[in-house]
């Protein structure tokens, strides 16, 4: 059935771009088809369009950036609240379309939307304290004062993972600082990007000032990052496609956000409150079915606790229910897609046939149902040590010392979240300070919270997003000097 007759806003389905204000098509009138990964059935389609049409984005972004930027803080931030204030009112049909494109369960969805919008309020609030500085000169009648200006026309890439949040997290700090903005969404997850559109429309953002453009990753990207136009890419996704953002952001040295993959180490010591430790890693590792960058990737379990934390985690994950993310009381939904489900099996059979056992799971269930899974006696040298998993497989690492767990955690070149459980004080700050990690849990099982910064450090990604940090990302810094230095 198409979404739109599911929506109680059949509107808020949309099938076009939105570029200068206006739904339009690719130039070439091509279509992408999109599914729904729970059942495979095509849900809809959006353009597949290219250079031409994010060349045309960018020359509206620059357009309304000339206004934008002049409209006061004030104003900005009601045209923000206003966005705020609407997503919330739609945030039923706004977590529905997220469930039928992307695959989470329908609460999971409802949580995202409130995520989501909660950047927007945010920075709307944010917007008012863009302050600058004065700076005693070196001369009596000299004066330095800093000012700080709007970075330009920005270009955003988004994932399907967290198909709302990731787009707002810089959208709103981009727009709270007076830039304006290009984004280009994931291919399987375009109709939450283009419904974010229709509110911002609604809101009164003006035209051009929010531009929304699917199809072709590749093209698009490279228009994005050639431009001279665009002074900042921000983008979340894989550290491969990153890097090569990257790379092609130095000819115009553009300023780049990079939020890239994770391999988080979930430490628990022997004096840990087992129980709370348990709740920690569900929260951590099942959250969208494991496809997070701040997932736990690599359970590390002191000796003494070791077999009792297993039995306890897996009779948790047990409880978990496999399904449609529509269906009432599923709490892990399907996978994006068939090569997701390539790398968890690859990972999972080269942990087995490597000597770890699976205690729970370890296998397909139908499509792209993964059984939630846990394995013991995992370690350093498989795969599922070295690399992302992004699905729903826990593997339990032993260790012996506190040192040893802290140089088994900080072996990755990865370097986002990481999460410890321990009661002992003194040893919960030793280790977080030690841990090589943008992020550390400390007897939590979530780093996500728009106060905070969020954001990794190696090859992890660059800069930071949510908190006041993350306006910051948008601004520049301009000093004007007075009179003798
Ligand atoms: N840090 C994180 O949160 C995320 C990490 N990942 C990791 O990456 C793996 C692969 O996921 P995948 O979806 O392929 O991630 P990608 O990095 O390929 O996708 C993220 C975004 O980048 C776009 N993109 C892809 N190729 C290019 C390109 N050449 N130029 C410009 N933009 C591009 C995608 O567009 P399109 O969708 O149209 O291809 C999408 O909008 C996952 O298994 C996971 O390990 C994935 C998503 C999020
Ligand atoms: O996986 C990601 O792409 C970001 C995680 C979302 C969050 O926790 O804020």
């Amino acid at each position: 059935m198409s979404i739109a007759k599911q929506l109680k806003d059949p509107s808020l389905f949309a099938e076009l771009c939105y570029i200068d204000g206006k739904w339009v098509g690719a130039n070439s009138a091509a279509i992408i088809p999109v599914d729904n990964p729970a059942t495979g059935e095509i849900i809809g389609s959006v353009p597949k369009c290219g250079a031409e049409e994010t060349e045309a984005a960018i020359a509206a972004a620059d357009m309304a950036f000339k206004s934008w930027r002049r409209k006061t803080a004030g104003e900005r931030a009601a045209l923000l609240e206003r966005w705020f204030d609407l997503m919330i009112a739609n945030g039923d049909d706004l977590a529905r379309i997220m469930t039928l494109e992307q695959g989470k369960p329908l609460a999971e969805a409802r949580g995202e939307i409130v995520y989501g919008a909660s950047f927007v309020k945010w920075f709307a609030e944010e917007a008012r304290r863009i302050y600058g500085e004065t700076i005693p000169a070196a001369s009596a009648d000299g004066r330095i004062i800093v000012q700080k200006h709007p970075i330009g026309v920005v270009g955003a890439i988004t994932p399907w993972n967290f198909p709302n949040a990731m787009i707002t997290r810089k959208a709103a700090p981009a727009l709270a600082a007076g830039c304006t903005i290009v984004i280009k969404p994931a291919e399987f997850t375009p109709f939450s990007a283009l419904a974010l559109g229709i509110l911002a429309e609604r809101a009164g953002i003006p035209n051009g000032v929010i531009n929304i453009v699917t199809g072709q990753a590749a093209e698009i990207g490279r228009a994005l990052t050639s431009s001279p136009v665009v002074r900042k890419l921000t983008f979340t996704g894989s550290t491969r496609v990153g890097k090569m953002l990257m790379e092609q952001c130095a000819a115009t040295v553009k300023r780049v956000g990079l939020e890239l993959g994770g391999n988080a180490p979930f430490l628990i010591f022997d004096d840990a409150d087992l129980d709370a430790a348990v709740t920690g890693v569900m929260t951590s590792k099942f959250r969208n079915g494991g496809q997070t960058c701040v997932c736990a990737n690599r359970i590390l379990v002191q000796d003494g606790v070791y077999d009792a934390f297993a039995e306890k985690l897996a009779a948790a994950t047990s409880k978990l229910i496999v399904g449609d993310g529509l269906s009432e009381g599923t709490t892990v939904g399907p996978m994006i897609n068939q090569a997701a489900i390539a790398k968890i099996q690859e990972h999972v059979d080269d942990a087995t046939s490597n000597g770890a056992a699976v205690v729970v799971g370890g296998g397909l269930r139908s499509g792209l149902f993964y059984e939630p899974t846990i394995l013991r006696d995992a370690t350093v040298d498989m795969k599922i040590a070295k690399e992302e998993t992004f699905g729903p497989v826990a593997p339990l690492f032993r260790f012996s010392t506190e040192e040893q767990a802290v140089a088994m955690s900080n072996d990755t070149p990865f370097g986002l979240a990481s999460y410890l459980y321990t009661q002992n004080i003194s040893r919960a700050f030793r280790v977080a300070e030690a841990l090589e990690f943008g992020m550390v849990g400390i007897n939590a099982g979530s780093v996500s919270t728009t106060a905070a910064p969020f954001g990794g450090i190696k090859e992890s990604g660059l800069g930071r997003e949510g908190s006041h940090h993350g306006l910051e990302e948008f601004l520049e810094l301009k000093t004007l000097h007075l009179g003798g230095i």
